[in-house]
């Protein structure tokens, strides 16, 4: 089956759009997509059965194949396909069971899922020839690596393991600032009347316990048992998390190298006909770094398919020095983009949606 975009398309292309790309062989699994690996605006990559435990992250570059600096830099292999835990704090590069082969119009950008980010594993995908993460040139033809190195807990994880996702683009899918303020007044995209809108609608962080019974979030535990990424509800929240209780002046110390989950001070929406990305507030503050999982389903939030109130999860960590946080500061933008065309299936309306209608919310592996 062939397929085509008309010359003017600008936007996300939609679930089924992504079916047709694979059934058009522009991406080659090595064998079927499973039930749900199409979501409506991206496409879950998949575990391949090796993981190769390298010495130091790499980019390519220009000059050479993932597959070549995997051979320079691997210290062993581990096979995945009963199964393997992958230690903290060291590197893996595992081949994903997705190749691409693009047409000239269309690129690719990949991201952690959220359920990814919110464990602390660091993952960004790889392409041959690339000099940036997570972005797959227009064009390209070839195989997907993931990166993966988790940050606080031991992680079980096996070949068909979903870490990753991808979205595919074509065009200038971005919306301008005229047509984001047309969006808002229409939609209401946040919960606040002064929203700020420049550059993307600001989020900002809300450490007033109000929504949480008196918490404003979490704190990783170190040295906990293992986490399997597949399994669904299965781990205490005690054993993994500390609960963080809400300040009377709404401030937080970030301790340098731990990891915490806090939420959204705004109820965040995102319309059946745009996606969203959560990108950092201001590169410049490098002081601490929210969020590994950014991109947000058309659909999420939104009333219609049951999201009324969800807020954005922020996966935080202090850098260099211990950093106070304050109830109300931004700390990052939701860039919002065009989708080619409506999804079949919205956030929440398919079976599996873990995050719709969330407040304070860990990932689907714990249970309160
Ligand atoms: N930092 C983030 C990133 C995402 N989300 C929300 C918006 C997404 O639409 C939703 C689900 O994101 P993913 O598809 O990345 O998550 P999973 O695949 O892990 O969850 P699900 O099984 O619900 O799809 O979570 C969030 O609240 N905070």
């Amino acid at each position: 089956m062939s397929f085509s975009l008309p010359p003017d398309a600008n936007g996300i292309l939609p679930d089924r759009m992504i079916a047709a790309m694979a059934d058009a062989g522009l991406i080659l699994p090595e064998y079927p997509f499973v039930e749900s690996q199409i979501q409506p605006a991206s496409l879950d990559l998949r575990l391949g059965a090796m993981a190769y435990r390298v010495r130091a992250s790499f980019l390519p570059g220009p000059d050479a194949t993932v597959a070549e600096r995997i051979d320079e830099l691997k210290l062993h292999e581990v096979d995945l396909s009963d199964g393997a835990v992958l230690e903290t704090n060291c590197v893996y590069i595992v081949p994903l069971l997705e190749s691409l082969a693009l047409p000239p119009e269309i690129i690719a950008a990949a991201n952690p899922k959220s359920s990814t980010g919110r464990l602390d594993v660091f993952t960004r995908v790889i392409a041959d020839g690339t000099r940036r993460f997570d972005m797959i040139g227009a064009g390209y033809h070839g195989p997907l690596y993931a990166e993966i190195s988790p940050k606080t807990f031991p992680v079980l994880l096996r070949e068909g393991s979903r870490l990753s996702q991808v979205r595919f683009r074509t065009g200038e899918a971005v919306l301008d600032a005229h047509e984001l303020e047309a969006l808002h007044e229409r939609e209401r995209l946040v919960d606040v009347d002064d929203a700020d809108l420049v550059n993307g609608v600001a989020l900002s962080v809300d450490l007033s316990g109000d929504y949480a019974n008196g918490f404003v979030g979490y704190r990783a535990k170190r040295h906990t048992g293992v986490v399997d990424i597949d399994r669904r509800g299965g781990y205490a929240v005690g054993e993994f998390w500390e609960p963080i209780a809400a300040r009377p002046d709404g401030s937080l110390i970030l301790d340098p190298g731990e990891f915490y989950i806090l939420a959204s001070k705004e109820a965040v929406q995102v319309p059946p006909d745009y996606a969203a990305e959560m990108v950092p507030f201001d590169p410049l503050v490098g002081e601490f770094r929210v969020h590994y999982a950014g991109f947000f389903d058309p659909g999420f939030g939104y009333a219609g398919a049951g999201g009324q109130g969800s807020r954005a999860v922020l996966e935080v960590r202090s850098r260099e020095v211990p950093f106070i946080l304050e109830h109300g500061q931004i700390v990052g933008r939701l860039v919002y983009e065009k989708m080619l065309s409506r999804p079949d299936a919205m956030y929440g309306q398919r079976i599996g949606s873990n995050y719709q209608a969330q407040g304070l919310k860990l990932s689907k592996h714990f249970r309160l």
